[in-house]
């Protein structure tokens, strides 16, 4: 009798989590056909399957990587059995001469992770809400209190409104750089630019960038001069003094583009596929420029689904475009010229004169940004967060207090992170 080798007992399958009525499972030639009712089906092939086994062996339950040697896996393998159980799929392949290996997927796992045909449920921890002006009405926004609440739950409403809407504000921070670094830091570690790790800032040009002026800035994202602009940026009026003005403008960008997409989608085609070269070259100490130096498109796509997933721009920042084929030059000036007006319609345009204890937080590969000018002396702080630590916290706390993350059981032993969390 061949040993079986089934190393999935401790992930603590007992009820069926999943469906009422049992998916059909068959082979059919190089795949597994996986009927979920009588409409709806998948279709996975064998090799997938089996790279993809998650049992000890095959996947280490503690770390999250693959043990399985992708290379070894006979690229014609096919299952000696395949069983539809309450729980999942269980399949059993052929190891080596007279061995047995069985891997175990359950239902949920493969319905999410369906490529043949991709799986269509949209989360609603996804979901996004666009905005123009009319976000002033109720501006999202979390306490203070909330978002220092040791159980993270504040910080979890905190990143939802942010993923939601791409920007929050947190109200009755005290309006030192003290209390608003270490709201910054309850997300993640602050990313240190050449502008220093967290930052305060005034209109003294202490730093070669128009940001230290009084100058009024248009809507823009920061660090579009950065290979990999950063994710979040907070920001905190601490004081202004002597004068008035500095009011702080907030357009989101995936609203405006969703626009342009609509009424000019040839325009839309040339922000999506031009790169912009940019520079932030103030510092003697410094010059930077993304890598490649070509830059990156005004909106960039998904390349799998085809989703908006970042805009940059900064028309100040941006530099020479000498890359633009002579051909597309008078077509990408009508389609920058035209993103600019649609930028600044009274319709796109959230402006909010900012007061101490109110910091404002922004997706900034999202959200434009940008201030009114101002006479006086204002005191700004604030830090930028890397957008992979910001999308991690939330992709932990979403684990924590989404019920149906937290519902996935975890390794017995080790209590570590499911090896099912759709993420891994
Ligand atoms: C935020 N802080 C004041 C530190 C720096 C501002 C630099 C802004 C720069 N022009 C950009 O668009 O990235
Ligand atoms: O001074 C402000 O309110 C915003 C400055 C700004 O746009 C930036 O620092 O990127």
């Amino acid at each position: 009798m061949p040993t079986i080798k089934t190393n999935y007992a401790h992930l603590g399958f007992t009820t069926n989590n999943f469906f009422n009525d049992l998916p059909i499972a068959n082979v059919e030639g190089q795949k597994v056909s996986v009927l979920w009712n009588p409409q709806q089906w998948s279709r996975f092939h064998h090799i997938w399957l089996r790279d993809h086994c998650r049992c000890s062996g095959c996947f280490h339950p503690v770390t999250k990587q693959r043990l399985v040697n992708t290379f070894e896996i006979p690229v014609d393998i096919v299952p000696i059995d395949v069983q539809s159980t309450k729980e999942g799929l269980e399949i059993m392949w052929p190891s080596g001469s007279s061995d047995i290996h069985a891997s175990f997927f359950p239902w949920s796992w493969l319905k999410t992770h369906s490529y043949d045909p991709p799986d269509k449920t949209d989360s609603a921890l996804h979901e996004k809400v666009t905005w123009g002006s009319n976000i002033s009405k109720a501006p999202p926004t979390i306490t203070y209190q909330e978002a220092i609440d040791e159980s993270d739950r504040g910080v979890y409403k905190w990143l939802g409104h942010i993923n939601k809407f791409g920007f929050c504000l947190v109200s009755g921070v005290p309006s030192t750089p003290e209390a608003t670094e270490k709201l910054s830091e309850r997300i993640g570690f602050i990313r240190e630019t050449q502008y220093g790790k967290f930052w305060e800032f005034t209109a003294d040009l202490s730093k070669g960038d128009t940001a230290y002026t009084t100058m009024a800035l248009g809507a823009h994202t920061d660090n579009t001069y950065f290979t990999d602009p950063c994710g979040l940026q907070l920001f905190h009026l601490l004081s202004h003094t002597g004068g008035s003005g500095g009011a702080t403008l907030l357009v989101d960008g995936f609203y405006v583009a969703s626009i342009l997409k609509e009424l000019h989608p040839e325009l839309h085609s040339i922000l999506a596929r031009v790169p912009i070269p940019a520079h932030a070259g103030g510092e003697l100490s410094a010059l930077y420029r993304p890598n490649p130096p070509s830059g990156y498109p005004v909106l960039g796509h998904d390349a799998s689904s085809g989703d908006l997933i970042q805009v940059r721009w900064n028309n100040d920042d941006r530099s020479v475009m000498d890359k633009l084929d002579p051909s597309v030059v008078e077509e990408w000036y009508k389609a920058i010229r035209m993103w600019h007006k649609l930028l600044t319609s009274p319709d796109s345009e959230y402006w909010i004169q900012l007061t101490p204890g109110t910091v404002l937080s922004v997706d900034n590969h999202r959200v434009l940004h940008g201030r009114s000018a101002f006479e006086g002396k204002r005191r700004v702080c604030g830090a930028y967060i890397g957008v992979d630590e910001y999308r991690s916290k939330l992709a932990v706390l979403q684990e924590k207090f989404d019920s149906t993350l937290a519902s996935l059981p975890r390794d017995h032993n080790s209590g570590a992170r499911s090896v099912w969390n759709p993420a891994l």
